[in-house]
């Protein structure tokens, strides 16, 4: 493994974010949000991020990029279109977010091995292994370390573009340089919250974090819909059901076990519990723990270049 010229420490670093659609433009907005508010800045021992490339095909997607990142103006963006290998060649550390069947379309091109040597690779993309990354760009061959990138996983979340990702890093096996251990925190800690676990946990975490704001948003929109049915204005009841929800939460990270916290709410022969009978009967409970085991075992088929997974489902 090398950490050679983009070892973080020697000079201005550029972040290319190889493929930036709906996540990598929430990561990319969520670390200039970040870096752009002055109270969040803090001193590192290495140099950090401060030019950006956005690699897209579409003009449509490039526009989109250019509107979302217009309020950050102290930190340069470029976006480049099909200009892939001249991204890779102008940064330091790469993530990449296509989606998974595109790996090859994006890394299997002349020129691109000897553009990532010595670089970080990073990616965001659910089911594909480390490995599979680096047999797709050094097609199996063996390649010696001075020579090669370093691929990295993480999974974040679309939160990140409102600074409230939950990103699990993969550990990497053997273990990274410190200080790219700490880059890779700090990009990530930009938009949210960290979690490191082995890289075999990949898929489930993928399931819960990955997928998880999609199951919430579902939940929150159910709560919405009931009172909407009961006569609450739209606009309320979405707000009531947002702030409920983060209620929850907040109780649920002070260390209030969800069922101690049910319980409390529960008033004997009162309106709550006659609202979680209901649920229980709909085995939500179960059903949303399904959910997440449902989206594991997809994930763990996304990396295999197969597409329409959810085919298999019986
Ligand atoms: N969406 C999410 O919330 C999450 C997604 N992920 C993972 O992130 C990855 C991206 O997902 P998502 O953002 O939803 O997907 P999108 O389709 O929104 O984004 C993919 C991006 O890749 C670009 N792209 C595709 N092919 C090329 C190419 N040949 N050259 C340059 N750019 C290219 C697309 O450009 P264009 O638009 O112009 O085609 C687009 O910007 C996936 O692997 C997914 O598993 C992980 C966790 C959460
Ligand atoms: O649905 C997907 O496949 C991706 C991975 C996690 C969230 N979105």
């Amino acid at each position: 493994m090398s950490a050679n010229t983009s070892t973080p420490g020697s000079g201005e670093k550029t972040l290319a974010m190889l493929g930036c659609g709906n996540l990598g433009l929430a990561i990319l907005t969520g670390i200039l949000s970040s870096i752009s508010d002055a109270s969040k800045k803090e001193d590192t021992s290495f140099q950090t991020p401060t030019k950006f490339i956005a690699c897209v095909r579409s003009e449509r997607s490039s526009k989109r990029i250019q509107t979302a990142v217009e309020p950050y103006s102290g930190f340069p963006v470029t976006i480049l279109q099909n200009e892939n290998l001249k991204a890779v060649q102008q940064a330091d550390i790469i993530i990449l977010g296509c989606k998974p069947y595109m790996v090859k379309d994006l890394l299997a091109v002349p020129g691109m091995r000897d553009a990532l040597k010595g670089k970080l690779l990073i990616s965001v993309l659910a089911g594909v292994e480390v490995e599979a990354i680096t047999h797709t760009i050094y097609e199996g061959q063996e390649v010696p370390e001075s020579d090669s990138c370093t691929v990295v996983r993480a999974m974040p979340n679309t939160a990140a573009m409102v600074g409230e990702s939950m990103t699990t890093i993969g550990i990497s096996n053997p273990p990274l340089p410190q200080e790219w251990d700490d880059l890779i925190s700090w990009i990530f800690t930009r938009i949210g919250k960290i979690v490191r676990l082995p890289l075999s946990q990949m898929d489930v975490c993928t399931a819960l974090a990955g997928s998880g704001p999609a199951f919430a948003a579902l939940v929150l929109e159910g709560l919405a819909d009931g009172a909407v049915a009961m006569g609450l204005p739209r606009a309320e009841a979405q707000l009531m059901a947002c702030q409920v929800l983060r209620g929850t939460v907040s109780m649920a990270e002070k260390g209030e076990h969800p069922s101690i916290i049910k319980d409390k709410i529960s008033s004997p022969g009162g309106c709550t519990i006659g609202g979680l009978l209901v649920l229980e009967e709909a085995a939500v409970r179960g059903t949303l723990a399904r959910s997440v085991r449902e989206a594991t075992c997809i994930a763990s088929e996304l990396g295999k270049g197969v597409q329409r997974v959810n085919g298999t489902r019986r």
